[in-house]
């Protein structure tokens, strides 16, 4: 996979502006942490990149392609969101078992019985949760079904990783698993990953470059270590001291 690259991108709602970039760039492999204060535009802006969200004007460079997202069509864009990850804050559970719901995708694409089980298997194996297999999905507790739902997105092997706030509702046990596993794959399959976060301290233990969203636009980026120590807008000293008022 190459670079993602967005350009250009406005995206409105109603008349009001909510999103408004020049030019952004993921590197291949990289592992970035996107935070802001609420209603900042990070979640669209990943919508926009997984291709759910059509903006007003935008070009996306995608797995060596070049989308103009304003008119991308469900033919053209489907093909791209199968190598995209997405796992938001709140897991939905098909009402089935955890097995088939990890199996879903890997049906979609076709993949024989015995590749699925062997898939399904070791995605459950790195979450934690072989045990819960013939369990149905929909009595898991928060933190299992969370897994789950990484287990599901990570068994198709996405070159790129788009987690909204993945573990916002979970305990710390959870967390826990949850951060190894997606730094285990970022360094074994060099998985792009690219990560809301709130929680600060996840940001600056995960991510290599974290970026800063506020009112729409990408105010600051740096790797992680001068982002945290060495704030060069206000705005980003205020938000990281807690002193923003949002
Ligand atoms: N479908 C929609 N219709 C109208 N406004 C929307 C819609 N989706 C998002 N918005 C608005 O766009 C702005 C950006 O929303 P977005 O969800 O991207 O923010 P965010 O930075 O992810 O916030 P949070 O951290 O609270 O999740 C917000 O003001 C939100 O109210």
């Amino acid at each position: 996979m190459n670079r993602v690259e967005v350009r250009n991108l406005e995206v409105t709602y109603g008349n009001r502006t909510v999103l408004a970039l020049d030019r952004v760039v993921f590197e291949r492999g990289g592992f970035y942490g996107i935070v802001g204060p609420s209603g900042a535009g990070k979640s669209t802006l990943l919508r926009v990149i997984n291709l759910l969200e059509k903006p007003v004007s935008g070009q996306l460079h995608l797995f060596g392609e070049e989308v103009d997202l304003s008119t991308l069509s469900y033919a053209k864009g489907m093909p791209l969101q199968r190598q995209m990850g997405f796992v938001a804050q709140k897991p939905s559970m098909f009402q089935a078992s955890v097995y088939d719901n990890v199996a879903l995708g890997l049906r979609y694409r076709k993949r024989n019985r015995v590749q699925i089980q062997a898939l399904v298997q070791e995605a459950l194996d790195l979450v934690e949760l072989s045990h819960l297999s013939d369990q149905r999905a929909h009595t898991l507790s928060g933190g299992e079904a969370q897994r789950v739902a990484l287990a599901r997105t990570l068994v198709c092997e996405p070159s790129l990783l788009l987690l909204d706030e993945p573990t916002a509702s979970l305990d710390p046990y959870n967390i826990s698993i949850f951060e190894r596993v997606i730094q285990t794959i970022h360094r074994q399959k060099h998985t792009t990953i690219l990560m809301i976060t709130h929680n600060l301290p996840q940001a600056r233990r995960l991510a290599q470059t974290c970026l800063f969203v506020n009112n729409g636009r990408i105010v600051e980026r740096a790797d992680t270590e001068a982002f945290f120590h060495h704030p060069h807008c206000t705005e980003l000293a205020d938000f990281i001291s807690g002193r923003m008022i949002c």
